[in-house]
């Protein structure tokens, strides 16, 4: 056990996943090895956070985020309230569903590798996203994207992979409705009837969806992807197409790295921040530069720099 005051690691668990046994296995086998690994775990929605007050205030220089994307974006929310110079680096331990950013990472799966990793792995300073005032480290993916990613059947996610006809009638017998907004960002502006857009500073959601293929922690830019609506299956297959190629101006599908983005909605816009849904009528979304020091793997594909 490790005494509280001294520098430390802190592991914020999930309450979730806490009983696995090869959690309890990870952590007590890197303990023997002689790393000083203290170990806390949440009860509920937002404990991350000021578990993250108490893990500065006992000294830890690495906080590890045990748990999904959701968990993630808690204890990067709690680390973000630190002043920088005070601020931990982060770990992940993945124990999610989905675990995008950790996917997106190339991180190890397995508890005892990734527990190694994000007790020793070398430091990088990435950059975290910024919704209005809430922070988000991987994706905001919003309209069609948002119910992909939330509150949706596993079985939409297979249909998005089923092509143009079967998600069309899905669609219909839903009766999906898009968005209407005003959309700018620095060089442009776009009034959409929005089918989805995604903001990535991360790469995937939605369990393996690679909606900013070529997003970098590093480099200042957030991929904005957005989706206009369309009314036939002929102009669903267009997009499918254009959503191979990504291009910056398709007939459809627009995709384009920007420093910020703002959005007014004409109704209550549904937005998952890194997997937790949120409703806005009005958001900017940008970046704090370099300001979360992270934990990365050798070779780290969202890096600009080798990792
Ligand atoms: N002890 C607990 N029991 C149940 N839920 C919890 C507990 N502690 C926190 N939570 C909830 O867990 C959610 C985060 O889950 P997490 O992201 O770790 O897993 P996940 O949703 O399976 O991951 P992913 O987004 O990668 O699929 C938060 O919304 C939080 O409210």
């Amino acid at each position: 056990m490790a005494s509280p005051g001294k520098e430390s690691t802190w592991l914020i668990l999930n309450g979730k996943s806490a009983q696995q046994p090869e959690i309890r296995d990870a952590v007590e086998h890197l303990r023997r090895q002689g790393h000083d690994l203290q170990v806390r775990v949440t009860w509920e929605g937002g404990d991350g956070v000021w578990l993250v007050d108490s893990a500065v205030a006992g000294g830890a220089s690495r906080i590890i985020a045990g748990g999904g994307d959701g968990s993630i974006n808690e204890i990067v929310a709690g680390l973000m309230r630190q002043p920088p110079e005070r601020r931990p680096a982060l770990g992940i331990l993945p124990l999610g569903s989905a675990n995008d950013f950790a996917h997106g990472l190339n991180l190890p799966m397995g508890p005892r590798d990734a527990l190694a990793l994000a007790l020793t792995g070398s430091i990088r300073p990435v950059d975290v996203g910024k919704l209005d005032d809430e922070a988000f480290v991987n994706v905001a993916s919003g309209g069609f994207g948002a119910e992909i990613t939330t509150s949706t059947p596993v079985g939409l996610k297979r249909l998005l992979g089923g092509g143009a006809y079967s998600l069309m009638g899905m669609l219909k017998a839903w009766n999906y409705q898009p968005f209407e907004g005003h959309m700018r960002w620095p060089e442009g502006e776009a009034r959409v009837p929005l089918f989805m857009l995604a903001i990535g500073n991360g790469c995937q959601a939605g369990g393996g969806q690679r909606l900013a293929p070529s997003a970098r922690l590093d480099d200042g830019l957030l991929e904005l992807l957005f989706v206009r609506h369309f009314n036939s299956l002929g102009e669903l297959k267009r997009i499918i197409d254009e959503l191979e190629n990504l291009p910056q101006d398709g007939e459809f599908v627009r995709y384009l790295r920007v420093p910020w983005v703002e959005f007014d909605s004409d109704g209550a816009f549904p937005l998952n921040l890194d997997g937790e849904p949120r409703r806005y009528e009005h958001f900017r979304a940008s970046l704090d530069r370099e300001a979360l020091p992270l934990v990365v793997p050798e070779n780290c594909p969202l890096l600009r720099r080798a990792g």
